[in-house]
């Protein structure tokens, strides 16, 4: 059933070749005891490797039951070592971190048998070999002799047709030997077994053929047998280790060294931790960041403004600029060009349907909606029981002497005072939110007006100057002494007289205009603080007043001799100079004339609905012509992603510098691995002598490697999860800010798939070291 041919095995190491096998022909009959005996270093070893599979022939066939193995691929000789031949060593080769039952089953997984099946043959090849009583012990308590029946238990558990020994008696005393050949004897009933032996004395006595070995040759043979050249049907079964039966034998074999083993894991964590940490920490920043913009910023409305700049426009002539600035031109052709900054103005149509798009715009997103026109008020106040002209203006440029249509160009926001928004449901919302009073009330009505400090209680001297106070700097003021200010919004008619030669100039009649019947009182009601930080600036210190009544002003004036003037004039009706660009329409709002806002402050009610606002005016640029969009500034929005990008580009700073300390525990492990590889390669052998594919040994170490990656990821960031109480406790000490650091699930999770993956990276090379090694080598290391 078994026949060499013309066998040749030679080693070559440096210079000297062995000749281990030289031309080694025999046949085995299917069923007997064959002892082989021969000096120290003739070969019986290599031969028995030679038939086990577990080596390969140089030259010449092995026959096994009919079938040359000259084309066997290595799948073949795996499936060969597992199904037909069973092997038995000097050393016994037990494993030892696993169990009895698992050293003998350890075969039978290897060939996929089901899981009961396999326990209950280990059990009966247990029985055979007379370990019934010691089954649930462990291989480090049993005797050298019982260690050889575990040994021969697991030979035997997959019934296969050889059993080859090598020096199985070689170890144990004469009795014990003798008890193990009967029991050899005894299998050999049933299969043919082949027995390596130093001592004649045994194979003598219990074999039933003997082969005399010397030099790689067989100088002997008491039973020679002339195979016959039958037909046969040689089978094999593939073997497959799934990677479960790796996991579990290299868990157990992790479980002897788990103080080795939990200092690598530790080591290798301290990756993670760092990560972790640094994760966690700007996750906690961030959202610290995100909820004090929300509300800080939340307050800064959405400005629609009829002159703005285009942005994208802005960069792009920015980029471009910086390129063509650096080079001079090699010519000297000249090119008429437009400033960049007017390049990029953009002239939002604001028109009546905007208006009404803008109106449209959910309460629940905004209830405060602001529209701010550059219409002059002709003001007038009784300063020492005579009317002089006044102003809202906050600087002392725009003189309040100085009434042209000019000075009144300028922004309310500032330098007219400063105009609130009352909210769409009748209320003065905006001012409650985001002002408290200091003296006095908030406004009732749109004719009453407020005065406006700063933080510390300081009011603006030159808006006090132009409205006609006399104070002087630093000057302590009682509430009283502004309160119930009356002050007289003029209309056009009264203010303005034509001259003869067709211009107006602002009449100097004050105390007449100071009874004509159109005149509006205005009275100043409270002084009133801004409430938080996050409101501050968003109305300027001094006069404040409501939108509506720039509305009844213009209402008033629209059809004013003077606004009506203006909109046939090409001139400007008051200095009488020509209206170049847009100063024509400026002068229009200016004098009233014009229904339509300067600018619209769309006020989010909470940071979370500005961006529906954002997306409900962008879609109304959705298909229109650039020169029809019209352009918000969203000011809060560009802080805000301005600061997220910082966020982020500190933290993969961090994440870079931790992740060195990731590369380190990875060399670690290959290090790590590459001991395990050296320490294990006993088993290694065993392994393969049972018919583990080079595959299936890279698989136990790529398991190990994976507990170990498992492990590091869970410690690291248990730790990291753990080192979040101090860290919080140490940043609540320094900047009051309470559970800063938070680890996101998410990055956790990650994190562990990560360090896994690194770890089986690095334990990989080591993995392929170990599965190319050889097998008859690997077994003959101690
Ligand atoms: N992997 C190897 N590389 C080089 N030489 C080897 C290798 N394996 C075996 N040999 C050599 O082949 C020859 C036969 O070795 P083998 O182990 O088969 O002898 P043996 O008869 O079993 O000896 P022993 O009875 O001492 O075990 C020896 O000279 C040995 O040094």
């Amino acid at each position: 059933m078994l026949e060499l041919q013309h066998i040749k095995k030679y080693f070559t190491v440096g210079d000297t070749t062995t000749k281990a096998l030289d031309d080694v022909s025999v046949a085995f009959r299917s069923q007997e005891f064959v002892s082989i005996l021969g000096p120290s270093g003739s070969g019986k070893t290599t031969m028995l490797n030679i038939i086990g599979g577990l080596d390969k022939y140089d030259s010449g066939d092995l026959i096994i039951d009919g079938k040359s193995t000259k084309t066997f691929a290595d799948d073949d000789w795996d499936a060969y070592r597992n199904n037909t031949v069973g092997f038995i060593f000097q050393n016994y080769n037990i494993i030892n971190h696993l169990s009895i039952l698992d050293n003998v089953s350890l075969g039978m997984t290897l060939s996929g048998v089901s899981t009961s099946e396999k326990k209950q043959r280990a059990q009966e090849a247990l029985e055979r070999v007379g370990l019934k009583e010691h089954i649930s012990k462990k291989p480090s308590q049993l005797s050298g002799g019982q260690l050889q029946r575990v040994a021969i238990a697991r030979a035997l558990a997959n019934d296969p047709q050889i059993l080859l020994a090598d020096e199985p008696t070689g170890a144990l005393d004469t009795q014990t030997s003798n008890e193990i050949m009967q029991l050899i004897k005894d299998l050999s009933k049933e299969r043919l077994v082949v027995m390596v032996t130093h001592n004649p004395d045994l194979a003598h006595q219990y074999s039933d053929r003997i082969i005399e070995f010397s030099d790689g040759k067989i100088q002997n043979d008491s039973r020679p047998y002339q195979e016959r050249d039958d037909e046969t049907h040689f089978q094999l079964v593939r073997t497959k280790m799934s990677f479960w039966t790796a996991l579990k034998l290299s868990f157990t074999n992790i479980k002897t060294k788990k103080g080795r083993t939990f200092l690598t894991i530790l080591a290798s964590s301290i990756g993670i931790i760092s990560i972790g940490i640094v994760l966690a920490l700007s996750n906690g920043f961030q959202k610290q960041i995100d909820a004090t913009q929300a509300e800080t910023l939340s307050q800064f409305p959405i400005t629609i403004s009829q002159v703005t700049a285009d942005q994208k426009q802005m960069q792009k002539t920015d980029s471009t600029a910086t390129n063509s600035q650096q080079n001079f031109a090699h010519n000297t052709k000249l090119t008429a060009k437009a400033n960049q900054l007017t390049a990029a103005q953009h002239l939002n149509k604001i028109t009546p349907k905007y208006l009404k798009y803008v109106q449209k715009i959910k309460k629940s997103d905004s209830k405060n909606i602001a529209y701010t026109y550059t219409t002059g008020l002709n003001l007038i106040r009784k300063v020492d029981s005579q009317y002089r002209p006044v102003s809202f203006a906050t600087t002392t440029s725009s003189s309040s002497e100085s009434s042209s249509a000019q000075s009144m160009f300028t922004s309310n926001l500032g330098v007219g005072g400063s105009v609130y928004p009352v909210d769409r449901n009748n209320q003065q919302s905006f001012l409650k939110k985001n002002y408290h009073v200091l003296a006095g009330s908030y406004p009732k009505n749109n004719h009453e007006v407020v005065f406006i400090t700063d933080k510390q209680n300081n009011l603006n001297l030159d808006a006090l100057k132009n409205l006609g106070f006399n104070f002087k700097d630093q000057q302590k003021i009682t509430p009283k002494q502004l309160l119930n200010t009356n002050i007289k919004v003029v209309a056009n008619n009264n203010y303005y007289q034509q001259l003869p030669t067709g211009n107006f100039v602002p009449s100097k009649n004050y105390n007449q205009m100071g009874s004509a019947a159109s005149t509006i009182n205005l009275k100043i009601v409270g002084i009133l603080r801004t409430k938080s930080k996050n409101s501050d600036g968003l109305l300027s210190s001094g006069v404040a007043y409501s939108d509506r009544l720039t509305k009844e002003v213009i209402q008033e004036n629209k059809n004013s001799k003077i606004a009506l003037t203006q909109k046939q004039s090409t001139n400007n009706v008051i200095t009488g100079s020509p209206l170049k660009g847009m100063e024509g329409a400026l002068t229009l709002t200016a004098l009233g004339a014009t229904k339509m806002p300067n600018s619209i402050q769309i006020y989010p009610n909470n940071f979370k609905e500005k961006n529906k606002i954002t997306d409900y005016l962008d879609k109304y640029n959705k298909h229109k012509s650039k020169a029809n969009k019209i352009i918000y500034v969203d000011l809060a929005g560009n802080i805000t992603s301005i600061t997220g990008g910082l966020m982020d580009a500190i933290t993969y700073v961090l994440v870079g510098f931790a992740a060195i300390s990731l590369v380190t525990s990875m060399i670690m492990i290959a290090i790590i691995t590459y001991t395990s590889v050296i320490e294990r390669t006993k088993e290694i052998g065993v392994l393969r002598a049972l018919g583990a594919r080079k595959k299936d040994i890279t698989r136990v170490f790529d398991a190990e490697t994976t507990i170990l990656g498992v492990g590091s990821g869970i410690l690291g960031v248990i730790i990291a999860w753990l080192l979040t109480i101090p860290a919080n406790v140490i940043l609540a000490n320094l900047t009051g800010l309470s559970h800063v650091a938070k680890l996101n699930p998410l990055h956790a999770i990650i994190l562990i798939i990560v360090s896994t993956i690194l770890t089986v990276l690095g334990g990989h090379i080591p993995a392929r070291i170990a599965s190319k090694k050889d097998a008859a080598t690997a077994l003959r290391s101690e």
